[in-house]
């Protein structure tokens, strides 16, 4: 291997984008190599742009840097969400050098796919900037052919549409498989660039995002129909209890968990308390290993009308 240039450096940034409940955040944490994006069963569960940071040299021994988005499953639009979730992945497109196309490799290439490649070629529209990489993901749920047809699919649907697509790689984000392949692809498409995050920073979402979506996650779990969509979570506190042991240190966290009718709260909340009790146990397990001390979780459910599809409250739970 030869030594890197003095000044050799590369750096950017690429998202991946695919229709909701392709793989993406999983996706996103095999190839940090931490969990900062939240997945669930439930399409659309990612509603903010989370970065993550991927180091890695190039096969010449240059170091790099891909700053990792992930964004929300494009879909159509039904609500005011709906729409700022569509945007954001619109705006993410704008300002990224790699976007990677994730199609799954247990399901057909759809109509929703195609209108995603064509966003995405509007997006580079002829320019050599975005590269356009795809990623055929869950690659372990295919069955026989499934993962060489879907690559076929991929081909063909970006010659459609116009879409110069630089590599084609086969991804299980679960399993692991290819994730070291698609690291290099990405990397490998990064401009010279200086360093873009402290070297001990893997991402960039907030302790207090990061411990409600700890939550949502939870909460996700065994519900169904809307309720999915209709759940956010905003942490209200995290405050160092007083007078504690120091060797022993507990923190207090009080979470809402905003509904948008009083069924839903009742669902949220279960039988004499039992369903919160559980998602407050799971979700307490993640929150304790991101801050490092025991934690003294405090779950209550809200309910906040109609919520999105009013801009107001919008805007009040972080959208
Ligand atoms: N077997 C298998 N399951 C996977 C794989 N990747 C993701 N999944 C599952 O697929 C579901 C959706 O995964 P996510 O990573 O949340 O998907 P997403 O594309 O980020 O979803 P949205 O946030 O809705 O856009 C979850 O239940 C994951 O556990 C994979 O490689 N193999």
């Amino acid at each position: 291997m030869s030594a890197p240039p003095a000044d050799g450096y590369r750096s950017g940034f690429a998202c991946l984008v695919g229709r909701p409940n392709v793989g993406k955040s999983t996706l996103l944490n095999a190839l940090v190599g931490e969990k900062v994006a939240i997945t669930s069963a439930k399409p659309q569960t990612t509603r903010r742009a989370i970065r993550g940071v991927l180091r890695r040299e190039l096969p010449d021994g240059t170091p790099a840097e891909l700053v990792l988005v992930d964004t929300p499953g494009v879909h159509r639009p039904r609500t005011l969400l709906g729409e700022r979730l569509n945007d954001l992945v619109r705006d993410s497109l704008a300002e990224v050098d790699v976007v990677a196309l994730c199609l799954p490799a247990d399901g057909a290439v759809g109509p929703g796919d195609r209108r995603l490649a064509e966003q995405v070629a509007d997006a580079v529209g002829g320019r050599s900037r975005p590269r356009v990489v795809v990623a055929v993901t869950r690659t372990d749920l295919g069955r026989g052919d499934d993962v060489p047809e879907r690559l076929l699919q991929a081909q063909r649907l970006a010659a459609e549409v116009g879409l110069d697509v630089a590599d084609f790689v086969p991804t299980s984000g679960t399993r692991g498989d290819g994730v070291s392949a698609l690291a290099d692809v990405l990397v490998g498409h990064l401009p010279e660039g200086p360093p873009l995050f402290p070297e001990d920073q893997v991402h960039d979402v907030p302790v207090d995002v990061l411990v409600a979506e700890l939550v949502r996650e939870a909460a996700l779990d065994g519900v169904r129909d809307e309720l999915p969509h209709s759940l956010a979570v905003v942490t209200e506190e995290i405050v160092p209890r007083e007078d504690r042991d120091p060797d022993r240190p507990l923190t207090d966290v009080l979470v809402h968990v905003f509904v948008e009718r009083d069924s839903q709260k009742a669902i949220v909340i279960g039988r004499g308390g039992s369903r919160l009790k559980e998602v407050g146990t799971r979700a307490r397990r993640g929150i304790e290993g991101v801050l490092g001390t025991r934690v003294h979780l405090d779950l209550r459910v809200k309910v906040a009308k109609d919520w999105q599809r009013d801009p107001k409250q919008l805007r009040r739970l972080g959208f």
